[in-house]
C-alpha cells in the first residue's frame, strides 16, 4: 500500500502529459498481456490439435501401407514407407517398425529449428509426442514427434499479431501526441502572452489560429487583455493626472516656500525698515533695518504699540502716525509721509519718510498694517550735493554753464533796463593740453584750478565767473563804464594769469587768450553774446595768443563761414563724399613704380572734384581733422588689402595732419586701426608729416614715430626744405625719407639758388643715411638732373597725375619706361660741389624730353 500511495503521489506530480501518458500505456501493457496470453493459448491449442491429428492420420496412413509389405515381408518396401512417413509428416522425427524379421527405423536426420524467442519456447506449450502402433502381424510401429513446427506457426501468427497492434499503439500514440503537441504549442503561445502581459506589455494578443479550443482560448485571452489593458490605462491616465496634481501641489508649495523665504530675506536684507502690526496696533515682525533705526532688537519691539518703536522727535509727526495707523485699522487708503524726524534709542535723531499701509487678507479684510520706513538723511545730504553739483564745477568749485546761464539772463535783462555796459569774456588757455600731455592730468588740473582761483579773486563781489568745461571760463563784467575799462580789466587779468603757477614744486608757465563781446543795448540773446565771445577768442588765438580780442562784427561773416564750411565737411565726411586719389612713385633709375601717395579729394557733388587745400585750411585746428586722418588711413589699408597681390613692396604714403599726430591717442588708435587690416603688413604704409609740425616739440614728435616705426610703419619728412629746421632738429627726428619740395624741384631747372637746395637736400639725406624723394617732377629733364644729383625716387605730372584707386593698376599695367628716362640715367652722376655744371648738363636732359 505504501508502494501505491507512492506512486500515486509521484504519478500526481507529474505533467499532464506524463500523467496522460502513463496510465493510457499501462491499460495498453495490460491489455496487450491479456491479449497475447489468450492468443498464445488459443493458437497451441489450435497447434496441438492439428498436431495430434497429424500424428494419428500419420499411423493409421502406416498402418495401411505396412500391411502388404510385412505380408511379403518386403524390407525395401518397408523402409520406403517409413522414410515417406517422415516426408508425410514435417512434424515426426523418427518412425520405428518392430517386426518379426527385424526392426526398421527412419529418423529425420535435419531437425527443425525453432523461430520463437526463448522465453515462448519455455513456454512449452506443445509437448513431443510418442505414439505406438500395434500392426496386425506382431509388428508394432513406434513414433515419435517434435512439436517445433507447430510451435513454430504459433510464434508466427503471435509475432504477425503483435506487428500489428504494435503498428495501431504506434499510431494511435502518434495522432495523441500530435494533439498533445499543438495544446502544448497553444498552452506555450498563452504562457508568453501572459508574461509578455504581465510585464506590462499591455497591447499583447494571441494569433486567432489554430485548433477550435486554441482560437477560443486565444479570443478569451484577447478579450481579457484588451479588457485589462482599458482598465490600465485608465488607471495610469488617473495615475498620471493624479501625479501631475501632485507635481503642481508640490511646485506650488515649493513656489509658497521660495515665496515666504524670499519674502523673509528680503525683509532681513531690504534697504528699508519694514515693521508689521496686528490690529491692535501691536508690533509682529521688526526686520534688521528697523532694530538698526530705532535702536530696538526684534524680541524688544515684539509686542510694543507701534508708536513706543518707531517715535517720532515732534509731537505733530507722531500725532499724524497715530492718526493715519487709526485710519488704516478702519480699512483706509496708504498713508505717505516724509520728511520725520525719527528718534534713536540714543537719542539720536534721523531724517527718515514712512508708508504705512494695511495688510488684509484674501477677503479683504484689515488684519493690520505695514509700516515702511527708510533713512533719508544720506539722501538728503546727496541731494543738497547734487544740487550744489548741478550749478558748480567739481574741479575748480567754480560756477558752471548751467549756473552761468541764469546768471547771465539775470545780468543781461539788469544791463539791458539800467542801459549800462555788460562785458562778457570768454578765456581760453593757451596750449593746455601740452601741459596735460607734458607734464600729466594731475598737473592739468592744479593749473585749472589755480587760474579759477585767480580768476574768482579779481571778479570779487562784483563780477561773475564761470567754468564752462576744459580749459574755458567766462567772466562776466557788469555796470562797466566803457571799452577802455574792459581793455583795462583785460590786460590786468592777463597778466595775473600769465604768472607761473607752482605745482607739485614745478614751475608752470601758461598764459591765457580772451575773447570779448560787448553788451550796450537792443535785443540779444546770452547765447548770441557768448558766440561772438568765442569768435573773438578764435581771433585772438589766431593772431598769436596771450591776448584779448573784441568781437568785430566785420569778422563775424567771416568766421561764420568758416564755420559753415567746417559743418560742411563734416557732412562730406559722414555723407561718403571724401575720396582718396593715388600719385605713383617712381624709381626712375630702374623704371620701377615703388608705391603712391594717397591724396585726399572731395568729391563735391556740385563742385567736383576739390583739392584739399580749398577745405583742409577749415577744419585743420579743430578735432575733425583728426577724424578725416583715420578715415585716410582706413581707406589706404583697405586699397592696400586689394593692391598686395599685384605688388607687395608697394609703400602707400598718407599725410597726417600735426593736431592729429600729435595727439596722446596716436599710436593706441593707429595700433587698433592697423589691427582692422590684419593681412595689411605694416610696412606697406608710410606717415608724411609737415617739417614743420615736427619742429613744434621735437621730443614729442620724435616718441610718436619710434612707437609708430616700432610698429613697422615708415616716416617721410614732407615739403622738406621749407621748415628752416636745423640740423641738429633732423638728427634727433628718426625720419625714414626727406620729401624734396615740389616748389624747389619745380624751378631748379632754371632757378640756381633752388638747384643747390634740392642738391643739399639730397646730400643732407645721403649724410643721413635716409631716403629721398622728390616731388613735382614735371619733366623728363627734372627726372634726369635728380638723378644725376643722387635721387632716384619721384613723383609728379611728369609720371603720373594723381588718379582715382579704380586706374592705379592699368595705369601701372601700361606704364613703360620711355627710352628717354632710361637715357637720363645713364647720364653720370654730378658731385654735389659741381651741381652749377650739372645745371648745364640739366639742360640736355631736357633736351632729352623734348
Ligand atoms: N587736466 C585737465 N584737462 C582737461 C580737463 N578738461 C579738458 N581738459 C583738456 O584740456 C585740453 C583743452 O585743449 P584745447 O583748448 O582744445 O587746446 P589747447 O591745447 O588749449 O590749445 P589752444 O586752445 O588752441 O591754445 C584738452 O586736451 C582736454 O583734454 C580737465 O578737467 N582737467
Amino acid at each position: 500500500m505504501p508502494l501505491l500511495r507512492k506512486l500515486l503521489s509521484s504519478w500526481l506530480r507529474m505533467g499532464t502529459y506524463t500523467r496522460l501518458f502513463v496510465p493510457i500505456f499501462a491499460l495498453i501493457a495490460v491489455v496487450v498481456c491479456v491479449r497475447y496470453s489468450l492468443l498464445i493459448e488459443a493458437e497451441a491449442a489450435d497447434a496441438n490439435l492439428r498436431y495430434q491429428l497429424d500424428a494419428q492420420e500419420l499411423g493409421d496412413y502406416l498402418n495401411t501401407t505396412l500391411k502388404s509389405g510385412l505380408a511379403l515381408p518386403d524390407r525395401a518396401a518397408l523402409e520406403t514407407a517409413l522414410a515417406g512417413a517422415l516426408l508425410l509428416n514435417q512434424d515426426a522425427s523418427a518412425v520405428r517398425l518392430d517386426y518379426p524379421g527385424g526392426h526398421l527405423e527412419a529418423v529425420r536426420s535435419v531437425k527443425p529449428e525453432p523461430t520463437g524467442p526463448a522465453w515462448f519456447q519455455a513456454l512449452h506449450a506443445l509437448q513431443p509426442l510418442s505414439r505406438e502402433l500395434a500392426l496386425s502381424t506382431n509388428a508394432t510401429l513406434e513414433m515419435t514427434f517434435e512439436p517445433t513446427l507447430p510451435l513454430n506457426r504459433v510464434w508466427h501468427t503471435v509475432r504477425q499479431q503483435a506487428q500489428i497492434s504494435a503498428l495501431n499503439v504506434g499510431l494511435i500514440y502518434l495522432l495523441l501526441g500530435l494533439l498533445i503537441y499543438s495544446n502544448k504549442r497553444m498552452l506555450a503561445r498563452l504562457a508568453r502572452a501572459t508574461d509578455r502581459f504581465q510585464a506590462g506589455e499591455h497591447g499583447v494578443r494571441l494569433p486567432l489560429r489554430g485548433t477550435l479550443e486554441a482560437r477560443a482560448l486565444a479570443a478569451t485571452f484577447n478579450n481579457m487583455a484588451q479588457e485589462v489593458q482599458a482598465l490600465v490605462g485608465s488607471l495610469q491616465r488617473s495615475q498620471r493626472q493624479l501625479g501631475e496634481q501632485l507635481a503642481q501641489t508640490r511646485s506650488a508649495q515649493a513656489q509658497l516656500l521660495a515665496e515666504k523665504e524670499r519674502i523673509e530675506v528680503t525683509l532681513a536684507s531690504i534697504g528699508d525698515a519694514v515693521v508689521t502690526t496686528d490690529l491692535a496696533g501691536r508690533i509682529l515682525t521688526f526686520n534688521a533695518v528697523a532694530q538698526t533705526l530705532t535702536g530696538l532688537d526684534e524680541a524688544q519691539a515684539r509686542g510694543m504699540e507701534l508708536h513706543q518703536a518707531f517715535v517720532l522727535a515732534n509731537n505733530f509727526g507722531q500725532h499724524s502716525l497715530l492718526k493715519a495707523m487709526a485710519a488704516i485699522y478702519a480699512g483706509g487708503a496708504v498713508v505717505k509721509a516724509g520728511g520725520q524726524s525719527l528718534r534713536h534709542l540714543s537719542g539720536q535723531v534721523r531724517m527718515v519718510e514712512y508708508t504705512a499701509a494695511a495688510i488684509r487678507d484674501s477677503a479683504g479684510r484689515v488684519q493690520g498694517s505695514v509700516l515702511v520706513f527708510r533713512d533719508v538723511s544720506e539722501k538728503r545730504h546727496l541731494i543738497q550735493q547734487m544740487s550744489w553739483q548741478s550749478n558748480h564745477d567739481v574741479l575748480t568749485g567754480l560756477p558752471n554753464r548751467a549756473a552761468l546761464s541764469s546768471r547771465f539772463e539775470q545780468e543781461l535783462e539788469q544791463a539791458r533796463e539800467r542801459q549800462q555796459l555788460l562785458a562778457v569774456c570768454l578765456f581760453d588757455l593757451d596750449h593746455f593740453q601740452g601741459i596735460n600731455q607734458g607734464l600729466g592730468q594731475a598737473v592739468g588740473d592744479e593749473v585749472l584750478k589755480q587760474v579759477a582761483s585767480r580768476l574768482h579773486d579779481f571778479a570779487g563781489q562784483r563780477h561773475y565767473v564761470a567754468r564752462l568745461g576744459g580749459d574755458e571760463f567766462v567772466l562776466l563784467l557788469p555796470q562797466m563804464d566803457g571799452r577802455g575799462a574792459v581793455e583795462q580789466a583785460m590786460a590786468r587779468l592777463l597778466a595775473a594769469l600769465a604768472l607761473d603757477y607752482q605745482c607739485d614744486g614745478e614751475t608752470v608757465k601758461m598764459s591765457a587768450s580772451v575773447g570779448v563781446a560787448l553788451y550796450r543795448d537792443g535785443e540779444t540773446s546770452a547765447d548770441q553774446l557768448l558766440r561772438h565771445a568765442d569768435q573773438a577768442l578764435y581771433q585772438a588765438k589766431i593772431t598769436g595768443r596771450n591776448r584779448y580780442h573784441f568781437f568785430d562784427a566785420d569778422l563775424d561773416e567771416q568766421v561764420r563761414t568758416h564755420h559753415n564750411r567746417r559743418t560742411e565737411v563734416r557732412a562730406a565726411l559722414r555723407g561718403g563724399e571724401m575720396r582718396l586719389y593715388y600719385q605713383p612713385k617712381l624709381n626712375m633709375r630702374r623704371g620701377r613704380i615703388v608705391g603712391m601717395e594717397a591724396l585726399l579729394r572731395w568729391q563735391h557733388p556740385e563742385r567736383g572734384v576739390v583739392g584739399p587745400m580749398d577745405f583742409l585750411p577749415f577744419v585743420e585746428h579743430t578735432d575733425l581733422i583728426v577724424d578725416i586722418g583715420e578715415w585716410v588711413l582706413r581707406e589706404a589699408l583697405r586699397q592696400l588689402q586689394s593692391w598686395r597681390g599685384f605688388d607687395p613692396d608697394w609703400v602707400v604714403s598718407v599725410n597726417i595732419a600735426a593736431r592729429h599726430f600729435q595727439r596722446n591717442d596716436f599710436v593706441e588708435r593707429l595700433t587698433a586701426i592697423l589691427a582692422e587690416f590684419p593681412d595689411v603688413p605694416p610696412y606697406m604704409l608710410e606717415l608724411e608729416i609737415l617739417e614743420s609740425s615736427a619742429l613744434s616739440d621735437v621730443g614729442h614728435v620724435r616718441a610718436i614715430m619710434l612707437a609708430c616705426q616700432a610698429l613697422g610703419i615708415s616716416f617721410a619728412l614732407d615739403d622738406f626744405g621749407t621748415g628752416y629746421s636745423s640740423m641738429s632738429y633732423l638728427k634727433r627726428l628718426p625720419a625714414d625719407v626727406l620729401k624734396v619740395d615740389q616748389s624747389f624741384v619745380r624751378n631748379m631747372l632754371v632757378d640756381r639758388d633752388d638747384r643747390h637746395l634740392v642738391s643739399a637736400v639730397i646730400g643732407l639725406a645721403r649724410a643721413f643715411e635716409l631716403g629721398v624723394i622728390a616731388e613735382g617732377v614735371e619733366t623728363v629733364a627734372h627726372g634726369a638732373l635728380l638723378m644725376r644729383l643722387g635721387c632716384d625716387l619721384a613723383q609728379g605730372f611728369g609720371i603720373a597725375r594723381p588718379m582715382p584707386s579704380a586706374e592705379v593698376l592699368p595705369w601701372v599695367s601700361a606704364f613703360d619706361t620711355a627710352p628717354v628716362w632710361q637715357a637720363a640715367a645713364l647720364l653720370p652722376p654730378i658731385a654735389h660741389q659741381q651741381s652749377d655744371d650739372g645745371a648745364g648738363r640739366a639742360q640736355d636732359g631736357a633736351a632729352l624730353a623734348g
